[in-house]
Order: structure tokens, then C-alpha cells, then sequence
């Protein structure tokens, strides 16, 4: 089900009315109804999943749903020291019923086709990181068939589970096994966050992983140097952050936390790297749970990682 923007998300401190270098995120968003805008104007698109059935399925601690609607609060008040140009559309949120995750994979990957339609570039908030697969189906949707497609994981795990239904834990496997066109990068995963049986089926599908131990903040160049072969390799990109990369005392708002992760701080740093690049299409954060998080910690981290991930996109010529 698709639901309008709330607008009533959107407040903040003021600093000026008018004085645009001034303006915080609530100052500047719009709610363009996306099937009745006709305008080609470049915009930053907010598109939330409100999805806790993957996490349910796969034996996680659920709350994911309420995400779209927290980090947009925590967002608001931010400065938007964004591109000069750059509008920004709260395109509502696409809800999972019951547990009809596949319907609402579909409906949010329609959304995502008619953002990218639209000349808006997709900002997903999840949900579960199922919400990863509705947001592949609408980018592949827009790009075609014959288009490669290069998917870039931030994650502690692999989420290529064999399992026969579908959930938080196996989309990967699911595109790579219907797409010949995709390919899988995955940065940040956790040796003692993925069975050996895990580790085969990333080498069996070519997913190329750096461990979360080999990507440190005071050298790049070798993740740098992978992250630029992928991206060379494939006519267009899309970025995934799983949440639970982020180390657990940073990151606590997430389904399965990790006690080696990420810095948030190299995230960021990777977040700009791979945002940069020139035939990125979209972007999705998943997996915050504001249900367990500690004081808002991971939400308020997630407000912060999209406006970087805002600012940076192409060099920010949207
Ligand atoms: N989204 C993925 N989640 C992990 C959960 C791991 C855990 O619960 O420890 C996975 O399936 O591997
Ligand atoms: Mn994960
Ligand atoms: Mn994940």
C-alpha cells in the first residue's frame, strides 16, 4: 500500500525564513504527488519502506518499519548544506500488509521506477534490508535488461541465504541468481557473521567482499582501488547501507548488531567514495530499528549518513 508524506514530520528550529543559506531540510522539502508531477526537474526523492516481514522471516528482532518515519524527524532540522540546486521530494512510503512482503517489494520498486522516471534520484529508507530487493526491481526496471547493474553492500553479512522464502537474509542470491546482468560487491563483512557455507555461495555467485577488518580509516587504497574496478565494470551502480556494518556501540538500533563493525566514521568515508561515482543511481539505508536503539543514537546516525550521501551524489550535479 502507498501512503502520502506526512507532513507533520517535517519542523525544526528555524534560523531565517527567507535567507536560503540558512534553510534546514523542513525549509526546503516539497510533496509533489510523483504521479502527477510532469516536470523533469532534478530533485532528490525521500521514499520510505515501512517493511518488518523480512527481519520477521528470518528470525530477527523486528521495529524496522518505524524507521521511515523517525529518521525523517531527525532529518528535518538538519542544515541543508546540500548542491545549490538540489531540490528535495518527500515521495511517502510504500507499506508491507500483513506479510505480504513480495507485494510490497513490487510497489516499492514501481515507486523507485517512476522516481528515476521523473529524474529523481531515489533516497530509500528501509525497513528490513529487503527493502533492497523492491529498490533492485525499480532500478532494473528503469535501466532495462541489457544494462549491467552493479550492487554495492556496506554489510556485515552476505544475505544470501538459500532459503526457499524470501527475507532480510536473501536477496542477494535472489538477483544474482535471475540477473546475468548484476554483479555484487559487498564491504565490511563480519568473519564471525557469516557461516563458511555463506562464504561458498559468495564465491560460487561472484560476489567480491572486503572484510570489515581489512577496510581501516587510515587506508583506503585497496578498497578504494575495488570499489573502482566494480564500478568501471558496470553501466550503472546502486549503494545499499545495511546498518548492523556499523559497530554496535555507534550503531545499536539494528536487528543484528555488530561488536567489530564499522566506524561510523569510515562509513561515511566509503558512503562518499561510492556516491561520487558518476553512474550511481540510488540509494538505500536499511535496518534501523528505532525500537532498540539507544537514545536515538542510530537514528540520528542514519539522518546524518543521508545528507552526506545527499551532498556528495554525483559530485552533487543532479
Ligand atoms: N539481514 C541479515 N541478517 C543476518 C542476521 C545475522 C544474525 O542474526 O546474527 C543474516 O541473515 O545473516
Ligand atoms: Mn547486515
Ligand atoms: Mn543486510
Amino acid at each position: 500500500m502507498y501512503k502520502l508524506p506526512d507532513k507533520e514530520l517535517w519542523t525544526g528550529r528555524v534560523d531565517h525564513e527567507e535567507d536560503v543559506n540558512s534553510f534546514r531540510f523542513h525549509q526546503v522539502v516539497k510533496f509533489n504527488d510523483i504521479d502527477k508531477s510532469t516536470k523533469n526537474e532534478s530533485a532528490f526523492g525521500i521514499i520510505g519502506f515501512e517493511c518488518d516481514e523480512g527481519v520477521r522471516r528470518n528470525k530477527g528482532r523486528v521495529g524496522a518499519s518505524s524507521a521511515p518515519r523517525e529518521i525523517r524527524k531527525l532529518l528535518s532540522s538538519l542544515p541543508y548544506n546540500i548542491g545549490d540546486n538540489a531540490n528535495l521530494i518527500d515521495a511517502g512510503n510504500v507499506v508491507c500488509e500483513n506479510d505480504e512482503m513480495e507485494a510490497a517489494q513490487e510497489e516499492l520498486g514501481i515507486h523507485i521506477t517512476k522516481l528515476l522516471n521523473h529524474s529523481t534520484i531515489p533516497i530509500i529508507i528501509g525497513g528490513g534490508h529487503e527493502t533492497l530487493y523492491g529498490h533492485y526491481l525499480g532500478v532494473r526496471e528503469f535501466i532495462g535488461p541489457e544494462q549491467s547493474v552493479g550492487i554495492i553492500n556496506i554489510d556485515a553479512h552476505f544475505d544470501m541465504r538459500d532459503d526457499s522464502v524470501p527475507s532480510s537474509g536473501t536477496m542477494f542470491r535472489q538477483i544474482l541468481e535471475q540477473d546475468t546482468n548484476a554483479g555484487y560487491l559487498c564491504l565490511g563483512i563480519q568473519e564471525f557473521g557469516n557461516t563458511k557455507a555463506l562464504f561458498e555461495k559468495a564465491n560460487k555467485l561472484n560476489c567480491t567482499h572486503i572484510l570489515e577488518e581489512d577496510i581501516t580509516s587510515n587506508n583506503y587504497q585497496h578498497t578504494f582501488q575495488t570499489i573502482d574496478e566494480f564500478s568501471d565494470k558496470h553501466d550503472y551502480i546502486m549503494l545499499t547501507l545495511c546498518t548492523d556494518s556499523i559497530i554496535a556501540s555507534e550503531a545499536p538500533g539494528v536487528s543484528a548488531p555488530s561488536v567489530f563493525g564499522l566506524e561510523a566514521k569510515v562509513v561515511r568515508n566509503l558512503l562518499r567514495y561510492i556516491i561520487s561515482k558518476p553512474n550511481i543511481v540510488s540509494f538505500d539505508i536499511s535496518e534501523v530499528n528505532p525500537l532498540v536503539d539507544e537514545g536515538n543514537k542510530t537514528t540520528k546516525l542514519a539522518a546524518h549518513l543521508i545528507a552526506v550521501v545527499m551532498k556528495y551524489f554525483r559530485g552533487c550535479n543532479v
